[in-house]
């Protein structure tokens, strides 16, 4: 099913930053964010996932996996327990087709905390398949990995989309994807302004 988003508005903190964003992901595509610094890459991103209402229209976090900035990973569990406990979440009864296409058989009995920049990563991007999810949210998901690492996320995403499912990325980097469309974020720049109205303290909480 094509994922779509018609009149959304973003904001962060209390500052609107996009209004009108209409785009559609087809299943099998990916939509790369451009734009420069600071045009909303991260806030649609964020928006998309449901970590910070829509001022205006409307999300569904609930298909979308969200590969944020930061790694997200328990330190003093190791890399098996931190994919185990998030198959667990999502329902996931089997890790080891992540284990295999990210590469991390060696690091299953490392502690997060001891794994190096590029490892933290890769770790938390394998659990991006043990969500079940059909549409991949991804903020600069490359940072860190190396020329191979870049290379064998690339045939991550590209299994994914294959499998009918979907990306919506932020990258500077050619992940070499079969079906990509570009989406200028800057197109869609809020003159900024206080929101009239923030309901949702705890999103706030988040920001
Ligand atoms: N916590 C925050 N509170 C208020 N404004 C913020 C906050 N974080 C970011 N912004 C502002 O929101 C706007 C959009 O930032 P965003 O991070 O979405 O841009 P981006 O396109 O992802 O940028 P980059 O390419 O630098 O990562 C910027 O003007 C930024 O300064």
């Amino acid at each position: 099913m094509t994922f779509s988003v018609t009149d959304l508005a973003c904001r962060r903190g209390q500052i609107t930053v996009l209004r009108g964003v209409a785009f559609d992901v087809a299943p099998g595509e990916a939509l790369v964010l451009r734009g420069p610094n600071g045009a909303g890459k991260t806030t649609l991103l964020r928006t998309l996932a449901g970590l910070t209402p829509p001022v205006e229209g409307d999300v569904n976090p609930d298909v979308c996996a969200y590969a944020a900035h930061a790694d997200g990973l328990k330190g003093q569990l190791t890399v098996a327990e931190n994919l185990t406990f998030w198959a667990r979440i999502f329902g996931c009864s089997d890790i080891t087709p992540a284990v295999a296409a990210f590469d991390l058989g060696p690091l299953m009995n490392r502690r997060a905390a001891d794994l190096s920049a590029g490892q933290k990563r890769l770790t938390s991007l394998a659990r991006l398949p043990l969500t079940g999810r059909r549409i991949w949210l991804l903020d600069e998901p490359t940072v860190s990995l190396d020329t191979a690492n870049v290379a064998l996320f690339g045939r991550a995403v590209a299994g994914h989309l294959a499998g009918g499912g979907s990306a919506i990325l932020a990258t500077h980097i050619d992940l070499g994807l079969p079906e990509t469309r570009t989406l200028d974020v800057a197109r869609f720049a809020a003159s900024l302004h206080p929101t009239a109205k923030v309901d949702d303290p705890f999103a706030e909480a988040l920001e």
